[in-house]
Formats: structure tokens, C-alpha cells, sequence
């Protein structure tokens, strides 16, 4: 099937989509560093984007030690869990030249994940200011992204325009762990937001967000809506 939307990217494998999507990241880190001198890099977890950041990491072409990277979102569970977002980045991403940049893990020991996150929020609010550089989104074929999940009554929360925090957590009931993510406001006011895909299943899912309906239900609606910037779509079977 194909899908028109505007910012969708139609690749023949996925190779060819993660090579064209690590080059764009690249670029438009390399841009943040020429112009503040230093580029935020936010990445999500899941089982799509592991080859991407194998293929980001050995990219030379990026001032690595100007660049802080750090999380989309995460599953509270400490990195020697399977599940956690940390681990997957510092085994695929933070090798090589990329091991010069900083890294922020969300996951921290306290007694709840909403100890976490007021944690989490005072470090990120005193290592960025101003838009994020460069963001990268999956999609759960529930039409969740990051960890704003449609079954997850936190959401609400996380995604009201009045917002102003960074992060927020949330109980997804169809999903394992609680989660730490980045408020819709702060994913929305970033320079370049990616949505990497990869399988039929994720084009489906896809046409059904781009028809009517609330965005709570799919909450990529979201970031399919936003005009400033718009979504940039890889696909690829
Ligand atoms: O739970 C999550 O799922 C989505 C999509 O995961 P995938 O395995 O289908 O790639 C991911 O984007 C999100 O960061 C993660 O927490």
C-alpha cells in the first residue's frame, strides 16, 4: 500500500532509509554546531531504530564532542534490563567517534518513577534551553509515539498545551512499565522531528492517524498536525 502525505519518504529497504535518515541527522546536527556550537540529538527506543543508530555511529562526519544526546523517552527499568532505552542507545549509538558525546540517561534510582521524573526534569532543564536539534519518533502500531500512549490515562497530562515541563511519566495499561518521556511541547518545539518506520503493519497504522479523529486516540496525530516543523516520514518494508 502506499500512503500520500506530505514528509513521507519512501525507501526500498531499510538500509537505504536508515544511510539516507543518519546523513539528514548529520546534516542538521553539523548545523546546530556551526551555529550555537553545541546540537541536541533525542532518541526513541523500540526494536526500529537499532540499525539507525549503528549506522549514525560511524558517521565522521560530525564534531561528536559538541553534541549531547539523551532520550525520546524511557521504560523505568535500570540499563541491565533488556527493556531499557539507555542500553539499546549505548550499545548501538555511544561507540566510537559518538563515545565523545554527552549522554543523559532518564532512568535514575528513586523510590517512584514521579521521583524520576522531578529529578529528570531539574538535569534536562539546566542542560538544554532553546529548541532540540534533532529528534527521532517511532510509532506503536496503537499509534502511540514516544511514550504518550493512547491507553495511558497520564497522556492527557503530558500532551495539555499549558504544559511547561520537559518530561512527564505515564502508566501505559497495554504496555509494559511505567515510562518517562518528553512532554508534547517540548517534542513539538525541536527543529527537526524524524519518524522512522519500517512494515505494512506501520503504513496502516499510519493511514489511519492521517484520517480524522482525536489525537489522543493516536498521538502521532499530533505531530502529523504540526505544521512548524513538519514531520519528516522514512519508510521502508
Ligand atoms: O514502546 C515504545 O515503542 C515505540 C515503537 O517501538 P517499535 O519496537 O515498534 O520500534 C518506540 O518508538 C518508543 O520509543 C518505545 O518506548
Amino acid at each position: 500500500m502506499t500512503v500520500e502525505i506530505s514528509g513521507l519518504h519512501y525507501f526500498d529497504s531499510r538500509e537505504e532509509a536508515n544511510e539516507a535518515l543518519a546523513k539528514q541527522i548529520a546534516e542538521q546536527l553539523t548545523l546546530g554546531i556551526e551555529s550555537k556550537g553545541l546540537a541536541s540529538l533525542w532518541c526513541s527506543g523500540g526494536s526500529t531504530p537499532t540499525a539507525l543508530y549503528q549506522t549514525l555511529a560511524r558517521s565522521n562526519q560530525v564534531a561528536w564532542e559538541n553534541v549531547l544526546i539523551s532520550l525520546v523517552d524511557e521504560r523505568w527499568v535500570p540499563p541491565t534490563d533488556e527493556a531499557s532505552n539507555e542500553r539499546l542507545i549505548k550499545q548501538n549509538l555511544l561507540t566510537g567517534n559518538v563515545e565523545q558525546a554527552s549522554f543523559v540517561p532518564f532512568f535514575q534510582v528513586t523510590p517512584s518513577p514521579e521521583d524520576n521524573q522531578k529529578q529528570l526534569e531539574v538535569e534536562l532543564k539546566h542542560a538544554v534551553t532553546g529548541p532540540l536539534d534533532v529528534v527521532i519518533l517511532g510509532m506503536g502500531n496503537d499509534g502511540h509515539t514516544a511514550s504518550l500512549f493512547p491507553c495511558a490515562k497520564d497522556t492527557q497530562q503530558a500532551v495539555a498545551r499549558e504544559n511547561s515541563d520537559y518530561t512527564a511519566v505515564t502508566h501505559p495499561e497495554m504496555a509494559p512499565h511505567p515510562r518517562l518521556t518528553l512532554t508534547l511541547n517540548r517534542l513539538l518545539a525541536s527543529r527537526n522531528i524524524y519518524l522512522l518506520l519500517f512494515g505494512e503493519d506501520k503504513l496502516k497504522t499510519l493511514n489511519k492517524a492521517e484520517q480524522q479523529g482525536d489525537e489522543l486516540l493516536m498521538p502521532i496525530r499530533y505531530f502529523l498536525r504540526n505544521t512548524s516543523p513538519a514531520l519528516q516520514i522514512y519508510w521502508a518494508p
